[in-house]
């Protein structure tokens, strides 16, 4: 990592340190944006249906689990539970879980909630892959740790982006259905200055907004807090203003609540970030991946040689025109690149929708709900939902331009996030990078070699060999 990289964490760890005053922090960061800067957007350039228990089997891969407890033995079934039933879920809980379809624990939500559920609480930092059911972990604990009679705050969720934040927020609902909950919405446009006091149990938003209700609305109050959940914890800790205001909550939060159990989820953790993370959930159990089983099997992924960056465009349209695809996914570097392609692809006949940062809040709502009910097709966007964002039915993802982050460098934890918007709890997904020249070609070498898993060259002139190698990619 650059040494820039390495201060700018190290100044923040700082943030963290006991003589930090939350209030003072927290005034800090209420001087950029309101609202999250959206995952790591830049004004225009933009760096970086089968059964469940079928889906299951797919989902293999081990975790290493780290207790804080130096005594006790991680491979304990006490630390493990495989069935739902095992958690001690309230029935009202538990009931909502299998009105969700969930008939088994996955590994992560088996080994995590076990910890997450202990008492007294212990904070959390966990990985596991994406799509591999990291929200309904988390969910859970909020949902189990909060007093239903008590009308007040008490469990706090953020995610970098405002349309993760709502999908966040319909899982806990769904979860919670036969439970008296209420949840509120932290958005940008959701609260006045003037308005009550939150009675809402479980507040779910960015970053930059509750801030915001905590210090210049003061509706939102942090006294009653039982569990702060990051989703997304990396991001959230690592970029720009997003991480000063994360941090920021967190000072308020432990300020003004009693010992609250600090919960981070992610599928990446880079190691300057776990360090970071240990140092902003200190003494937690921490469940992670190792390098090699980061990206998913179930996700094959191939490669684009394009003779220059327009012949994208015509590769690209030519593979809509081949394959009749579920969902998929387009990501590009800018704005204006994205809508341009929806622009001329709409022009052809193709039922396309962009989405980034730029759009008013209603429009992006509008755009993510026409995807989410499958009403549009594909959705060409900047890395803005390049996290968390969970369409089942999202069979292919295009690297338009590869992920590079703020200095230029490819992006390989942008780069999975990204593919991991496909092939969601096992089921089988494609991913197809474009390479147009020889620096986009290293971007991706360098991509491969970190991730250790083979990215195979399709060829564009061979639209014929083409359509049946990505077919069979489907079907595999
Ligand atoms: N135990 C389960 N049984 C069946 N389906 C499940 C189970 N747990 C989660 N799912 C489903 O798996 C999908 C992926 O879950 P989720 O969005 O929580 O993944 P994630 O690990 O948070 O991914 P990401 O890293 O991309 O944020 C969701 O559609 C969810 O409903």
């Amino acid at each position: 990592m650059a040494s820039d990289a390495v201060n700018s964490l190290a100044s923040r760890l700082s943030a963290l340190e006991p003589k930090q005053d939350g209030a003072a922090a927290a005034e800090k960061a209420a001087e950029s944006p309101a609202e999250a800067p959206q995952a790591q957007e830049e004004q225009t350039e933009e760096p970086s249906l089968p059964q469940a228990s079928s889906l299951l089997e797919n989902l293999s891969h081990e975790v290493q689990v780290t207790l804080a407890d130096q005594q006790a033995d991680p491979n304990s079934p006490l630390f493990s539970a495989k069935s739902f039933e095992d958690l001690n879920l309230h029935p009202d809980l538990l009931k909502g879980v299998y009105k969700m379809g969930f008939q088994k624990p996955s590994k992560i939500q088996e080994k995590a909630l076990p910890l997450l559920l202990q008492n007294p609480p212990r904070n959390m930092i966990g990985q596991s892959q994406s799509g591999t059911g990291k929200t309904a972990a988390f969910a859970l604990t909020m949902l189990s740790r909060i007093d239903m009679d008590l009308k007040v705050p008490q469990a706090i969720c953020i995610a970098p982006s405002r349309e993760l934040a709502m999908q966040i927020l319909s899982v806990v609902q769904k979860m919670g259905q036969y439970t008296p909950v209420e949840c509120f919405f932290a958005g940008k446009d959701s609260w006045q200055r003037g308005m009550p006091k939150l009675t809402q149990q479980i507040v779910i938003g960015t970053p930059g907004t509750m801030i915001d209700m905590v210090t210049k609305g003061r509706v939102l109050d942090l006294k009653e807090v039982k569990v702060f959940v990051l989703d997304e914890a990396d991001n959230m800790l690592e970029t720009g203003s997003m991480a000063d205001q994360s941090i920021s909550l967190k000072n308020l939060i432990t300020k003004m609540a009693k010992k609250p159990q600090i919960v981070l989820f992610s599928a990446t953790f880079a190691d300057i970030v776990r360090t970071f993370a240990e140092r902003f959930a200190p003494g937690a159990n921490e469940i992670r991946l190792k390098q090699e089983e980061l990206s998913l099997d179930a996700i094959k992924q191939f490669f684009m040689d394009c003779d220059n960056e327009g012949h994208k465009y015509l590769v690209l349209v030519e593979l809509y025109n081949l394959l009749t695809i579920g969902q998929s996914i387009i990501f590009v570097k800018r704005r204006d690149t994205a809508d341009e392609i929806a622009r001329r692809m709409t022009a052809e006949g193709h039922k396309v929708v962009s989405l980034h940062g730029k759009l008013e809040t209603a429009e992006r709502d509008a755009v993510m709900e026409s995807f989410r009910d499958g009403k549009t097709k594909v959705l060409i966007t900047t890395n803005v939902i390049a996290r968390g964002i969970d369409v089942s039915q999202v069979n292919m993802v295009v690297n338009y331009d590869l992920p590079l982050d703020a200095q230029g460098r490819p992006d390989p934890e942008t780069y999975l996030h990204r593919i991991g918007r496909t092939g969601r709890f096992g089921r089988q997904g494609v991913s197809i990078n474009f390479v147009h020249d020889r620096r986009s070609f290293e971007h991706m070498e360098a991509i491969r070699a970190a991730l250790g898993k083979p990215i195979v060259r399709v060829d564009t002139s061979d639209f014929e060999q083409m359509e049946k190698t990505l077919k069979a990619a489907l079907k595999s």
